[in-house]
């Protein structure tokens, strides 16, 4: 599975992260789209923080294979909701994970 996470910035949020949440169904080749705003960054850490600046959700995007992720990446659907995220999300910042266990 490849998974990407991404740190989203800017919301006037919450209705526009739903609607792109509805956009993301059926999008070729993506497996699973998932996005959950931040509720409170405790800066209490047991090791140095990081801070990263202010994040408002965190998207995540999975793909089987690296064959999905071309095909969504390919697609036009996928094209026309990169459109409608740029325009609620201020900055973004991927993750391209790799699965330990
Ligand atoms: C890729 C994405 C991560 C996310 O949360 O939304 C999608 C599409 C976009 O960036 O608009």
């Amino acid at each position: 599975m490849i998974r990407i996470v991404y740190l989203l910035v800017k919301p006037m949020f919450r209705q526009e992260c739903l609607r792109h949440y509805q956009m993301s169904e059926g999008i070729p080749g993506l497996f699973k789209y998932e996005v959950r705003l931040v509720a409170e960054n405790p800066a209490d850490t047991h090791v140095p923080y990081l801070d990263v600046g202010p994040v408002h959700a965190i998207g995540e995007c999975w793909f089987q294979s690296p064959e999905d992720y071309q095909r969504y990446i390919e697609s036009a659907v996928r094209k026309a909701w990169f459109e409608h995220g740029k325009t609620f999300i201020g900055q973004l910042k991927p993750f391209v994970t790799e699965t330990l266990v």
